[in-house]
């Protein structure tokens, strides 16, 4: 096991508001493998990524779980041993590839100086990796492009870009929060491949968030559903797709008019995602769920295998189908 996070619990206290926005989240990651995170805005995804990070906002606090990385709980690690670890042994990207980039800094420079600091050789050997790299996101013209300011480049090119510095370590873990959503559809497609030949290259796992079931369903090998904070269903991205369990699962599912088309956005459920800062005393779903139980109101139902023999496939439901 690579990564393994542990009913892990976050909370923000903003004014006099307690939020809870993470509640016993177990999630975890083996070496090489590709898991989606999948669910709607607010769900707790980018918190679960930040947390990892170490680079949530001040005003969090993690009351409960662990994040087991190699062995080490990322959570006791101090400020330097953080920042050791990000960028070099897990990388990152996210939606808007310009935050990640400097904006008066040349492409080439900007890559060869990452190389520089991880890898303990010349800065013009650097350069000529950081061109090499270039070239292995499929970008033409490498020496060119290198020569080039961010600003000068498409919003594809610059994903590219950062997906090379992301990779140049090259990292173990790469999460990757929504990073193709700011893209059109066919630029989609080509990144999503671009990352996953280069995690199977290179044996890296990727912890891939998105609002996007066909994205799951082209490169994913497990998912995890998250709803309001909580891990409702996780298995195979087979399971989960093919044979969902959880009402909302299902209905995200049933929302779609074709599974294997990138870019279709989750559909409006009708209701609304429960108050972070009050949350349900029974299950988290059922205010919207269409076949709730007197007893879902009442407790909350814990993550538990879903059919019986599979032991890939949980499901938090007082309906879950045992057999
Ligand atoms: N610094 C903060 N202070 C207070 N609340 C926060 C803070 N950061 C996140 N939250 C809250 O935590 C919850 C989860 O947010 P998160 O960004 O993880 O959602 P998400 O699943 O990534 O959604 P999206 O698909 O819109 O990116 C939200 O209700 C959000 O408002
Ligand atoms: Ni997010």
């Amino acid at each position: 096991m690579l990564l393994e996070i542990k009913e892990l619990t976050v909370e923000f206290t903003s004014m006099q508001d307690k939020i809870k926005a993470l509640k016993n989240v177990s999630i975890s990651i083996n070496q090489g493998e590709i898991v989606g995170i999948v669910g709607e805005s607010g769900s707790g995804k980018s918190v679960t990524a930040l947390t990892i990070l170490g680079l949530l906002e001040k005003n969090a606090s993690i009351p409960a779980g662990s994040i087991t990385y190699k062995g080490r709980n990322i959570l006791t690690l101090d400020k330097k041993e953080l920042q050791a670890l990000r960028g070099k042994e897990i990388g990152m990207v996210f939606q808007e590839p310009m935050t990640a980039l400097h904006p008066t800094m040349r492409i080439g420079d900007q890559l060869a100086e990452v190389i520089h600091r991880h890898r303990r050789i010349s800065y013009r050997e650097a350069y000529q990796q950081a061109v090499i790299s270039l070239a292995e996101v499929q970008i033409n013209d490498p020496e060119l492009v290198a020569r080039k300011y961010p600003f000068e480049l498409s919003g594809g090119m610059r994903q590219r870009v950062v997906i090379a510095l992301a990779m140049s370590a090259p990292p173990d873990l790469l999460i990757a929060d929504e990073p193709t959503t700011a893209l059109d559809v066919t630029i989609q497609h080509e990144i999503l491949k671009l990352m996953q030949d280069l995690a199977a290259k290179r044996g890296t796992s990727i912890m891939l968030i998105t609002h996007d079931l066909g994205v799951v369903a082209e490169v994913c090998q497990r998912v995890v559903v998250m709803y309001a904070g909580e891990v409702v269903e996780t298995g195979t991205t087979e399971e989960v797709l093919h044979r969902p369990n959880h009402p909302y699962t299902k209905a995200l599912i049933g929302a779609l008019p074709d599974l294997a088309v990138p870019g279709q956005a989750l559909s409006a459920i009708p209701g609304e995602s429960p108050d972070l800062r009050n949350r349900p005393r029974g299950c988290v779903f059922a205010s919207r769920c269409a076949d709730s139980l007197p007893i879902c109101v009442e407790e909350p139902p814990v993550l538990e295998q879903a059919y019986s023999g599979v032991h890939t496939h949980q499901v938090a439901c007082w309906r879950r189908e045992a057999e």
